[in-house]
């Protein structure tokens, strides 16, 4: 079942400046190459869905822009005129390796797709530590940050479960709370591995309200997804991962398409756009090359 998100906001069509740019990105796995000529530019106020059948890369890209993982080619970094179209060649900038820990979580926030903690702490402190970056070594949390610590608890709808222990959470829960952890950062860039899998559906409309609301406010916002139709709503732009390569980038309704599906998902899927203006992805068929033959056969072909 998808959900659609509320429709996107007029962010989409204000100017837009690149906060981080991918040059080149290569990576591999031993003798697999994950990652190929990758380059790609994030924008402020924008919702940039990656989107790609599983194994496509997309997780690492996102490892990878976060700094996590090192790609043997290319250069994740902040352009020293951060207001270049994405389709400008590259400028000098600064690598985004080079920043510090704590420069770099000012910058950016990253939530992986597996959410299980290695230690157990009360969801308050969970949240609290998104904070990190932002308070000095010398004093404790100000009346401001626990301000902070509230909004994103109560932003993410996990006020209730502020004093329970991270551990006790279900997957869901969890997930939200590691949400909080981010608002409560306030990075410039959220990226973000499938942040509404474990969610239902009242929650995930919730997030993607957040996360429209945290472009407007000038974020740059990254979200891999893998329901299609939630992406087409929430995203301004979407970016279409295949073995490690990108297969196509754009608004929704460019990229979106059923030769696309067909070539990268190996779906047969019907694309209709809503009386709302909403595009939908309804998957009615696998394709394969025997399936290809009998579908023309009947078609007579
Ligand atoms: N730590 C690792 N060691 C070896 N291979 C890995 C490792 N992590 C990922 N891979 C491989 O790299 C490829 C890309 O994985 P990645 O997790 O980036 O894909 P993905 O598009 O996010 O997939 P999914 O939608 O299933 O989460 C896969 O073939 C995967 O098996």
């Amino acid at each position: 079942m998808s959900t659609t998100p509320p429709p996107r906001t007029p962010t989409r069509s204000s100017a837009a400046s690149t906060v981080l740019r991918a040059e080149d990105l290569q990576l591999s796995y031993g003798s697999q190459r994950v990652l190929q000529g990758v380059t790609l530019s994030l924008q402020r106020g924008r919702v940039h869905g990656l989107v790609g059948p599983n194994g496509a890369g997309k997780s690492t890209l996102l490892r990878t822009l976060a700094v996590l993982q090192k790609p043997a080619r290319g250069r994740v970094y902040l352009p020293s005129t951060r207001n270049e179209p994405a389709s400008e060649p590259a400028c000098p900038g600064r690598d985004l390796c080079t920043l510090s820990s704590r420069e770099r979580a000012r910058f950016l926030a990253y939530l992986p797709q597996d959410t299980s903690v290695a230690f157990d702490f009360p969801v308050r402190e969970v949240v609290a530590m998104g904070l990190y970056a932002h308070l000095s070594r010398f004093r404790g949390p100000s009346s401001g940050d626990l301000a902070r610590i509230q909004h994103a608890l109560q932003r993410t709808g996990t006020e209730a479960l502020a004093e329970k222990s991270v551990r006790s959470l279900s997957g869901g829960q969890r997930q939200l709370v590691l949400l909080a952890k981010q608002l409560a950062q306030r990075p410039e860039i959220y990226l973000l591995d499938e942040p509404v899998s474990a969610l239902d559906i009242a929650h995930q409309l919730h997030v993607a309200q957040c996360l429209r609301e945290l472009a407007a406010a000038g974020h740059a916002v990254v979200v891999v997804l893998h329901d299609i139709t939630y992406a087409a709503a929430l995203c301004d732009r979407i970016t279409v991962m295949h073995q490690g390569r990108i297969y196509d980038d754009g608004t929704p309704e460019h990229v979106l398409t059923e030769q696309m599906f067909a070539e990268v998902y190996r779906v047969r899927a019907r694309v209709e756009t809503t009386s709302g203006g909403n595009l939908t992805v309804l998957p009615y068929g696998v394709v394969s090359a025997r399936g290809d033959r009998t579908r023309r056969r009947q078609e007579g072909e």
